[in-house]
């Protein structure tokens, strides 16, 4: 009873004489000078409580604190922890988290005040070791006296910052005893105890890092804990694939986020079985929107730490069948500088087709088979700023109609018989940023032309056997041999479409009427194709490179390519003879002299219509307009895709103005 008035004559001695605060240290002096001016009623003063909205806004902000402090000191408050003392968790602003400890101390704290949802500041309740420490982000104690209010003289507290790898206050621990029982080596302990919070953050923090390591695989890690499934790692890519807002879900409870529905049912038998799974598709609904997921999972466990958990590894099957059209099919890799042409025809189109790729213009190819619409397509794709985006090809003349419209828009789910359980993408989706590339053109089905008008002009479309309108942005690169004119004039091409898709028409002319580049590609495919097969550069004779001049080249440059590669293959000669190319090409080379030139490209050429009429001609397009426009040229300008300002310096320069 003595040593208690004693202590309690000494905090009074202190509370009205200045020199009895002379034997604080300079800190908690500071801090007592401080808490007099601010005319505290010492004998009442107590912490602020904080609303329970607010406090359960603080518990969610500070999760991870909260869930990292338990595992270290619950296990201590079962077994360690005497009757007599306990622990306090604060979180970086004074708020009171939890008290750790037996009925005694409780019941202790308690009678002093010390309760969860209230906040410690030197404000409120004066000098104390809470306030203290964040204040100045030390560990601090203050036995008995050495606090300002009433409440505390009873206690000796010893207070430790927990902080976050970066250096960062995110909370305190504080070991609280009776003021008799306290002994030196507390704060020690307490440090300690702060050290083994951090490391569990650390290590939290350091595992949702690596979870962030992919951009395109997403890590989800889950903890099992008295029947209930948290969430320990989920990484951005998972809250992005599952479409959440983006935040700390960290010891979220799994069903909170993905509900253990019958839609749910193969993700939740993952969990529950805690079997290792490689790669399963899986359908899901979170938040109400329908996700497909690939999954791979293992479980992990680890007794010392009593931990029971399962890693998932996470991939969007949107992504998925991404990347294998991606690595499939649909690499665009020529540049212009592999586009090989001296003459001057296909300089003029390089020098087009480079102006045009930095454009976001639809551009239609026109040209006969072979001569270079893809590799140029490919080209314009890697010369534009959508060159870092997928460059998505398909050939519309290779499906049938129905099937067209499925690769070109994807379906849902079940949109038709023997349709994938997950539905499909479509090139349009596939594409999306970068560039789809439609070739042969010529041959959509019309039904499918006016689809593909829609989508142009909206910049969205429906998928098959789906509602759902989805948004892409595509630059579209058409590509035909057919004589588009004429299908037009005969109905068989939407005349509308032709004028969106060749916003910028580019012709490129057959290898025949390229004759300086026949000798340049020739020695390009030779060197390439020598050094593919490992054989020495082969030369080509004076006769055969007459011969290759005379040519009519139906093929044009595939022609050219496959008929030098099937004679280097089979023969060890060092030079290319007429003869082997007459051998090679058989009746066709006979053909070729028995007739006129002329001729000769008729002959080859009779399944192919003539390309003349797809040539450039603006004054004729403009004409068409306006007539489709009933002469409205702000309606004409907008169907040609061209700004008003260039269309009435079209109109004058052909001399159209009084139309
Ligand atoms: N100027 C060129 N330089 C280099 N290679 C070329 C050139 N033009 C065409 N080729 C090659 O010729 C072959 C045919 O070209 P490509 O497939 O681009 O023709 P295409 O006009 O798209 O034919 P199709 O109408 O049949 O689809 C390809 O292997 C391509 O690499």
């Amino acid at each position: 009873m003595k040593t208690q008035n004693n202590s309690m004559d000494k905090w009074m001695r202190m509370h009205i004489d200045s020199n009895a605060r002379q034997e604080l240290d300079d800190l908690t002096r500071q801090s007592w000078e401080r808490s007099i001016s601010y005319n505290l009623d010492y004998t009442n003063a107590l912490p602020k409580e904080i609303s329970s909205q607010e406090f359960k806004r603080i518990q969610i902000e500070r999760q991870r604190l909260c869930v990292c402090a338990n595992n270290v000191l619950e296990p201590l408050e079962q077994r360690y922890i005497n009757n007599g003392y306990g622990l306090i968790l604060f979180d970086q602003s004074g708020c009171l988290l939890r008290l750790y400890g037996k009925e005694r101390f409780q019941t202790w704290a308690a009678d002093n005040h010390i309760k969860i949802a209230t906040r410690w500041s030197e404000k409120t309740i004066g000098t104390n070791p809470f306030s203290l420490g964040i204040q100045h982000e030390i560990a601090a104690s203050l036995i008995g006296e050495k606090n300002f209010s009433r409440f505390l003289i009873n206690g000796a507290y010893f207070f430790a910052p927990i902080r976050l790898e970066n250096g960062d206050l995110y909370g305190g621990i504080a070991l609280a005893i009776p003021k008799d029982s306290s002994s030196d080596n507390m704060l020690a302990w307490t440090i300690t105890l702060a050290r083994a919070i951090e490391l569990q953050l650390f290590w939290f923090g350091a595992a949702s890092l690596f979870g962030n390591m992919s951009d395109n695989c997403g890590m989800l890690s889950v903890d099992r804990f008295n029947g209930q499934v948290h969430i320990l790692i989920m990484s951005d890519e998972v809250i992005k694939i599952f479409g959440l807002p983006s935040r700390d879900y960290y010891y979220e409870k799994l069903d909170n986020i993905i509900p253990n529905t019958p839609t749910n049912k193969s993700f939740w038998n993952i969990i529950n079985t805690d079997s290792k799974i490689a790669d399963k598709n899986i359908h899901l609904n979170v938040n109400g929107k329908s996700v497909d997921i690939n999954v791979s999972a293992a479980p992990i466990r680890q007794t010392k730490f009593h931990m029971h958990a399962t890693l998932l590894y996470i991939t969007s099957i949107k992504r998925i069948n991404k990347l294998i059209s991606q690595y499939s099919s649909n690499i665009a890799r020529y540049g212009f500088e592999n586009i090989i042409g001296q003459s001057e025809a296909m300089q003029t189109i390089i020098r087009r087709c480079k102006t045009a790729a930095l454009t976001d213009s639809n551009i239609l190819l026109l040209g006969e088979s072979g001569v270079g619409k893809d590799v140029i397509a490919q080209a314009i794709h890697n010369n534009s700023d959508r060159s870092k985006k997928p460059f998505i090809a398909i050939n519309c003349a290779s499906f049938s109609k129905d099937l067209i419209a499925c690769e070109l828009f994807g379906y849902e789910n079940g949109a038709f018989t023997g349709a994938k359980k997950e539905g499909a993408l479509g090139k349009f989706e596939l594409a999306d940023n970068g560039t789809l590339f439609l070739d042969e053109i010529g041959d959509m089905p019309l039904d499918l032309q006016a689809v593909l008008l829609r989508v142009l002009e909206e910049k969205s479309f429906r998928k098959v056997g789906g509602n759902v309108v989805v948004d892409v942005n595509v630059r579209i690169i058409a590509a035909t041999n057919k004589n588009l004119i004429k299908k037009i004039a005969n109905g068989l091409f939407r005349e509308d479409l032709f004028y969106r898709l060749g916003i910028i028409r580019i012709y490129i002319p057959p290898l025949r009427s390229r004759e300086n580049d026949i000798m340049i590609l020739a020695k390009h495919f030779i060197t390439q194709i020598c050094a593919r097969l490992g054989k020495p550069v082969v030369n080509l004779s004076n006769s055969a490179a007459a011969f290759f001049k005379n040519y009519p080249w139906p093929g044009n440059v595939r022609e050219l390519r496959n008929m030098l590669e099937g004679i280097i293959s089979t023969s060890d000669d060092l030079e290319i003879s007429e003869q082997e190319l007459r051998r090679y090409l058989g009746d066709f080379a006979a053909e070729a002299e028995s007739s006129d030139h002329s001729a000769q490209i008729s002959h080859f050429l009779q399944n192919i219509e003539s390309q003349d009429e797809c040539i450039y001609d603006e004054r004729r397009d403009i004409v068409r307009a306006l007539k489709i426009c009933h002469n409205n040229r702000t309606k004409a300008a907008d169907y040609l895709g061209m700004p008003l300002r260039t269309f009435y310096r079209r109109l004058k320069k052909y001399g159209l103005l009084m139309l």
